[in-house]
């Protein structure tokens, strides 16, 4: 993996994308060609203020490039008594855009792990969903992301995460499907070796 794309990876803007990072009036200016190519007028009263919300939209949108995944994992607690059992948040909801037609993909997350020895605070599950969330996307590249991140920093047991989500590129234009959603999953450790603990997590999901 090149050292560009490997840094975008890990969580932070490579050096490479961060010095050709364009001025906010340019990403205004490309939107009010959008707007032009569109077929409207960016100087009627409705359009003038637009290319600058747009910008500001795009700066919650795509706020996961500003984050290091790894240090949302950063503090931990080791005071559990030994506890050795299946952790689980359920159902955390989450948006994120397609790299392929930067539309919404909306949709709930489950994420598990057996720990070793430490624990994080649950927020930070929900956290760490959000830090990958608001990047361009695929889902099967998102599910990963999540679950190597919580493998490499807390060297649990294992780790279970499972996503379903609606492509709003899929149901909105394109093949038109609104019902659908895609279910993605990526097992490590206990969840991937022992059926039992596959199983359980599984029987989490609704
Ligand atoms: N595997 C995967 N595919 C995705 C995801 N999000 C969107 N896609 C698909 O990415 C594909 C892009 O295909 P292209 O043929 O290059 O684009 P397109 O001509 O706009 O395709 P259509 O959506 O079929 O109209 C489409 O099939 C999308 O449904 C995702 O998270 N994972
Ligand atoms: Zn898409």
């Amino acid at each position: 993996m090149n050292s560009n794309v490997h840094a975008l990876n890990r969580g932070t803007i490579s050096k490479r994308v961060a010095a050709g990072r364009p001025e906010r009036a340019d990403v205004e200016a490309a939107f009010r060609t959008i707007i032009r190519w569109a077929g409207d007028d960016p100087e009627r009263p409705g359009l003038i203020e637009t290319p600058a919300r747009v910008v500001r939209a795009f700066e919650e949108y795509f706020a996961g490039y500003g984050q290091d995944p790894t240090l949302i994992l950063e503090k931990t607690f080791e005071e559990i008594e030994g506890y050795d059992e299946m952790i689980v948040l359920r159902g955390i909801r989450f948006e994120s855009h397609c790299e392929h037609h930067l539309a919404p993909i909306t949709g709930k997350a489950w994420v598990a792990y057996v720990p070793s020895g430490r624990v994080v605070g649950i927020s930070k599950l929900a956290r760490l969903v959000d830090a990958y969330a608001k990047r361009l996307q695929i889902q099967e590249k998102m599910t990963a992301q999540i679950a190597n991140t919580i493998d490499e920093v807390l060297k649990p047991q294992g780790v279970g995460v499972i996503l379903k989500a609606t492509h709003h590129c899929m149901t909105t234009r394109g093949v038109h499907r609104p019902d659908t959603d895609l279910v993605t999953s990526r097992m490590l450790g206990c969840f991937r070796d022992n059926p039992l603990t596959r199983q359980e997590f599984l029987g989490m999901i609704d």
